[in-house]
């Protein structure tokens, strides 16, 4: 039986009320081959993480459609049962540029994309003076990926991210997002929220939408458990850099430690195997998958060994 399109399978989780979906952000394949191995059912495709990771740029707007539609596409392939929930920043230009844009993320196989409402030049959702397009030409970027999604018929989720908050309140906020849904999007996501009230009102304030809870290290936003999440009525919940945080961290030891030493210690696991040494970081990016089918297929190529 042909596999379902991940983002139908997508749609069909938040069809469970009962269910929170929990996304660890991802940036890369490793990132991303890591977070499937632990189990998760969802990933995020962090844009901050793919500008930090690919160009080695801050999250001011300087990925492209295409920066952002290779590396979503690149992690949606590497298990198409799991959907890939993405980045889509501002749609990178008007209508018909947000169209393609969709165009790119849905034959990519991502499953779900967030536009958001701020100027082109934009930045992280949690930093501060940020500014928006007026409200006609946020609905303008949502009602041109509705179309594009019809016109693929494909079911790609739509996230219409507002970044709103800080400049025009709460209720500013809120009224955008349901501006957004009127228009298309099928997933509410309030970004930059800084106080618990306000944490607990989006749900209930914008049902029956779905709404997205971004949980940012270092952000603005208090940060919850999933189970907490839940309760106050979030059915997806990103932590954009989960990813990036640890390899912001674990690089950053082990390149002191070079440094310091002149040498890499190895690391061990608990029952004395090395752990993260170059067949680890192999297997979990299908080094057995590869070898298998290879021979499956009446292939010779590692029948010496590897
Ligand atoms: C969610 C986000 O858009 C991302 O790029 O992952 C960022 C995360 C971040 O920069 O901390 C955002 O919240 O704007």
């Amino acid at each position: 039986m042909a596999q379902l399109q991940a983002a139908t399978k997508l749609r069909q989780m938040l069809a469970d009320p009962d269910k929170i979906i929990v996304c660890p952000g991802v940036q890369d394949g490793l990132t991303a081959r890591m977070a499937l191995h632990v189990g998760f059912d969802a990933l995020y495709m962090t844009g901050a993480g793919t500008a930090a990771s690919r160009l080695g740029q801050a999250d001011l707007g300087l990925t492209t459609v295409d920066d952002m539609a290779t590396n979503a596409g690149m992690i949606a392939g590497l298990d198409r049962a799991v959907p890939v929930l993405a980045d889509a920043d501002t749609g990178f230009g008007g209508p018909v540029m947000v169209a393609r844009t969709v165009e790119k993320y849905a034959l990519q196989g991502v499953a779900a994309l967030h536009i958001e409402d701020q100027v082109t030049t934009k930045r992280c959702g949690h930093l501060l003076g940020k500014e928006l397009v007026d409200e006609a030409t946020f609905v303008a970027r949502i009602r041109a990926a509705a179309a594009a999604r019809a016109r693929l018929a494909s079911d790609i989720v739509i996230i219409a991210r507002t970044d709103a908050l800080q400049s025009l309140g709460y209720e500013g906020a809120v009224a955008r997002l349901r501006a957004a849904v009127a228009a298309g999007a099928d997933v509410a996501f309030v970004e930059g929220v800084r106080t618990a009230d306000d944490l607990a009102r989006v749900a209930a304030d914008l049902a029956p939408t779905p709404c997205l809870l971004n949980m940012v290290q270092g952000g603005v936003t208090p940060l919850v458990n999933a189970e907490e999440a839940r309760r106050l009525g979030y059915r997806i919940v990103i932590w954009p850099l989960a990813g990036l945080t640890s390899a912001y961290i674990a690089m950053r030891e082990t390149c002191r430690e070079l440094k310091a030493t002149g040498e890499i210690k190895e690391r061990y696991t608990e029952d004395g195997k090395i752990d993260g040494g170059v067949r680890d970081v192999f297997e979990l990016c299908g080094l057995s998958k590869c070898t298998e089918f290879d021979k499956e297929v009446g292939g010779s190529s590692f029948a010496k060994g590897i």
